[in-house]
């Protein structure tokens, strides 16, 4: 009784610390997800109603999320769940949200590529952004609905057109680069995977994914070039080796949701003032010569606190940075000019 009561008393100064206060230390957060009857949707607001710092939980697809409101309401953590259906009830769902975060769409089969979703679903980013737009235009916009390398551009010029744009509020999700180059670089050099950190920078498609190996922490000098190489072109390939393994039944979702669950804790933590909160995110930029690109990003109060630079970069690094500029600046340019012209 005693040793457990210490337990959960350290547990409790533990998340105090690292921006988990008790409940009442905490503001009323409202977090919406839309898409949340899908393959991501589904496990991502799971940890969303298990995440102490959200109290309100919206749940909006076009179908089926009655069911998924249901199930995860039944949850005893303090968040209030709420689900929403259809055209009609998007207003609702989105009204006072601090976070939205986006998994609405289609995803891969084997064979194709992010940009081969284009078609679907920046027609569907561009209309869920018009309705955040007019319903909760200060919420934070978590993007994950591919192609990022397009669909950060789409809201951003969306929220332009309303006259609501504010860069430091909008983040293409590039968390789940982050998790598997942690995760495949722990297993190469042999260090305990929870204690990695790499960044990864560019964009979220093959070649515009640059895990920077460089810096990884805790530092290895077991691993040669090779090693390098292999372990980038794995991060950049990790969706399609999902996609593969899926064999025509869609991409990441589980470690999705976790990435999507990480990225919005890192911005609740940021809104309700927690300093050093530090993610990699697709947002606004001025790094390089391209108006958006993945770095990372100091997330504040208001959302991007500050646009961290690349670091040092090694000679593979530079040449990658190099190489990827040319698609990247396509992608963003093919979502600019769907906005405009649709
Ligand atoms: N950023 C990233 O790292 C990743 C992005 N993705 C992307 O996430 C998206 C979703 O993937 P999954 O969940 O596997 O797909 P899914 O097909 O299982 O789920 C998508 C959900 O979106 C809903 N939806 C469609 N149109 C909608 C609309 N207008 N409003 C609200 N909801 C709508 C569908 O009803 C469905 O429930 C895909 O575009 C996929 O490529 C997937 C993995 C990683
Ligand atoms: O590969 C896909 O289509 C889904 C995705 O973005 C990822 O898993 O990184």
């Amino acid at each position: 009784m005693r040793s457990s009561l210490l337990k959960s008393t350290s547990e409790l100064l533990r998340r105090s610390r690292r921006g988990y206060a008790s409940s009442s230390a905490n503001p009323e957060r409202k977090v919406a997800v839309l898409g949340a009857a899908g393959g991501i949707g589904q496990p991502l607001s799971l940890l969303m109603k298990l995440n102490p710092l959200v109290s309100s939980l919206s749940l909006y697809d076009i179908a089926g999320t009655p069911g998924v409101a249901a199930d995860v309401s039944h949850i005893n953590s303090p968040a209030l769940v709420k689900g929403f259906m259809g055209d009609d009830q998007l207003g609702e769902a989105l009204e006072g949200s601090d976070v939205v975060i986006i998994p609405a769409g289609v995803p891969r089969k084997p064979g194709m590529t992010r940009d081969d979703l284009f078609n679907i679903n920046a027609g569907i980013v561009k209309a869920l952004c018009t309705a955040i737009a007019k319903h909760c235009p200060n919420a934070l916009v978590n993007m994950i609905s591919n192609p990022v390398n397009s669909t950060v551009p789409i809201a951003a010029e969306v929220f332009k057109k309303a006259g609501t744009y504010d860069e430091k509020k909008l983040f293409g999700v590039t968390t789940l680069d982050v998790v598997r180059a942690k995760t495949f670089y722990a297993g190469k050099a042999g260090v305990p995977v929870t204690e990695v950190n790499v960044p990864v920078v560019g964009g979220h498609a093959g070649i515009t994914i640059l895990p920077l190996f460089s810096q990884a922490t805790p530092a290895s000098n077991s691993l040669s070039h090779q090693d390098i190489e292999a372990l980038t072109k794995r991060t950049q390939d990790g969706g399609t080796e999902v996609v593969e393994a899926k064999a025509g039944k869609g991409s990441a979702t589980l470690s999705m949701a976790y990435a999507g669950a990480v990225f919005a804790d890192a911005c609740l933590k940021g809104l309700n003032g927690v300093p050093d909160i530090v993610e990699c995110s697709f947002v606004q930029s001025t790094v390089t010569e391209l108006p958006f690109f993945a770095s990372k990003v100091r997330l504040g109060k208001n959302g991007v606190e500050e646009v961290l630079g690349l670091g040092e970069l090694s000679d593979f690094e530079k040449k990658g940075l190099e190489n990827l500029k040319g698609e990247l600046k396509s992608s963003i340019e093919k979502g600019v000019k769907f906005a405009y012209g649709n």
